[in-house]
């Protein structure tokens, strides 16, 4: 945990995560599409301040604000980290960083067609596109949008899968992109390979310092394909295999849950469930041919700071909604589960209790095949789900002591940033008059004091997204962080 600091908002720089299964054909494509040219590029936000964003590698080199420093401590402990930082640094106050799009989800689920939606909508946005393919084929011949492109704009990767070996060549093209190019567009969008894990994708533009300094993530859209998406999270892969269906939900700060128009409503609600235990974080819509908001899926701002704390708080509405339903099933007990036409529901169908009573019967009732319920069938019928990520939530009154929950922090990265996917949280600390927001992927980690508490009461919350997470352990270990 060595020079981990909550105040200093420390970067950790980690090896990226690799892995197998890739196809080293796969293409990557740059164009640079006019879209619409009715508005002009998006309104910047200022850096410093309350409820801004802080660049905060830039505030780091700026101002040593680690918290072991005792200028610094004692800057952060009179709660005056931002006017601090805000002295201290001297450049831009606007951030015109290029907001990008990753557009990630299984083979076949619909991200071109997401990509083909947006590029045709009248958003107004200049959009340049990185196009990650498998094989040599042309650019799918459905991508309408980008019939119109010149020669000229398209750039091509052609030795691999942006996730792994072509990531040096996305740090390259986003860059010469971004010199020769600047002017012609506001946003990227980046559509990875169907089996792209997007993590070391998301860390790429907070490691390299090129992308970094012109490019901002905005938000990782994940397309789900309603119909296979089960049997894709269910696929047991070998060891040291990552089940990229899983990965490409967990890292998502939007969902689009596609191909509605192939599934009932039972199979819909067991997804949307099954969804929501892996990333209770990302919200989730349903569409058919990728059909969404074009502002659900740009401008999502799922790696600002100033939106961590909205985030945690929807993510513990839902959790909370997801409680009352379990409560109210089990008050229900079995009659209840017999009306039930939700397999996920989470309701208590009372299956341990009278699977081999009557199990049969149930079964007979059950239209969902991947429910997970103890038919009864007894010759093997029972699917194995991978459940091992799943989303963990703490929220705690009062007051953390700065050193143990530095040390905690760091202790958490430095053990388990492997399996800690997505991190999103507010602290309340002891001395300090502002919320404390942070958010983290893997081993990178920023955070930044937010706006006053004033007379709020102070509460901490946290989410973290990732793989056999110790609940029990991590819940116990932070409790002992308060003063
Ligand atoms: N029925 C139905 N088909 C859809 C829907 N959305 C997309 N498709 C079709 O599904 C197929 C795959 O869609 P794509 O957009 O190419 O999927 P993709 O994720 O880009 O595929 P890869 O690049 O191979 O990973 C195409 O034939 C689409 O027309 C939908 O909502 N319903």
């Amino acid at each position: 945990m060595a020079g981990f600091s909550l105040a200093g908002s420390m970067i950790a720089r980690k090896s990226f995560v690799t892995s197998g299964s890739r196809n080293p054909t796969a293409r990557a494509t740059v164009r640079v599409h006019s879209v619409s040219r009715g508005s002009q590029a998006r309104s910047r936000r200022s850096l410093v301040g309350k409820g801004n964003k802080v660049n905060l590698a830039s505030v780091q080199d700026a101002i040593p604000l680690s918290v072991r420093d005792s200028r610094a401590k004692k800057i952060y402990r009179q709660g005056a980290v931002c006017q601090a930082a805000a002295e201290a640094v001297e450049y831009s106050m606007v951030d015109n960083r290029i907001p990008v799009t990753i557009i990630t989800g299984f083979l076949g689920s619909g991200k071109t067609t997401l990509l083909n939606h947006i590029l045709t909508q009248d958003h107004g946005l200049r959009i340049a596109v990185v196009e990650n393919e498998f094989g040599e084929q042309d650019i799918d011949g459905s991508l309408v949008a980008l019939v119109e492109v010149g020669e000229e704009n398209i750039m091509m990767l052609n030795n691999g899968c942006l996730c792994c070996t072509v990531r040096e060549d996305l740090v390259k093209m986003l860059s010469d992109l971004c010199r020769n190019k600047r002017q012609l567009f506001d946003h990227v969008l980046i559509e990875t390979t169907g089996i792209a894990n997007p993590a070391p994708i998301v860390q790429t533009f907070y490691l390299e310092p090129e992308l970094n300094n012109e490019y901002k993530l905005d938000g990782v859209i994940t397309v789900v394909d309603s119909k296979h998406v089960t049997q894709h999270l269910d696929e047991v892969k070998p060891d040291g295999i990552v089940n990229e269906a899983i990965e490409q939900i967990a890292f998502a700060d939007r969902i689009v849950l596609n191909k509605i128009d192939l599934v009932d409503d039972s199979t819909i609600s067991a997804v949307t469930s099954r969804i929501k235990n892996i990333n209770g974080m990302a919200t989730i819509v349903h569409a058919q041919r990728s059909v969404v908001d074009v502002k659900y899926v740009m401008g999502v701002g799922g790696f600002d700071l100033d939106k961590v704390e909205d985030e945690v708080n929807q993510n513990l509405a839902k959790e909370e909604e997801s409680h009352d339903h379990d409560a109210h099933a089990h008050s229900h007990g079995h009659e209840h589960a017999a009306d039930c036409a939700e397999p996920d529901c989470g309701h208590d169908h009372g299956h341990d209790a009278h699977a081999h009573s009557h199990g049969h019967e149930h079964a007979a009732d059950c239209a969902e095949p991947d429910c997970g319920h103890d038919h009864g069938h007894g010759h093997g019928h029972a699917h194995v789900h991978d459940d091992s990520v799943t989303s963990i939530s703490l929220v705690r009154k009062g007051e953390l002591d700065l050193d143990k929950v530095n040390n905690w922090l760091g202790l958490l990265l430095e053990t388990r940033s492997e399996d800690l996917y997505r991190m999103k949280g507010v602290l309340a600390i002891a001395g300090c008059d502002e919320r404390f927001v942070f958010q983290g992927v893997h081993s990178l980690f920023e955070g930044v004091p937010d706006r006053p508490w004033g007379d709020e009461e102070r509460v901490s919350k946290l989410v973290f997204i990732g793989k056999d997470l110790p609940k029990k352990e991590i819940e116990e270990s932070f409790d002992t962080c308060f003063v």
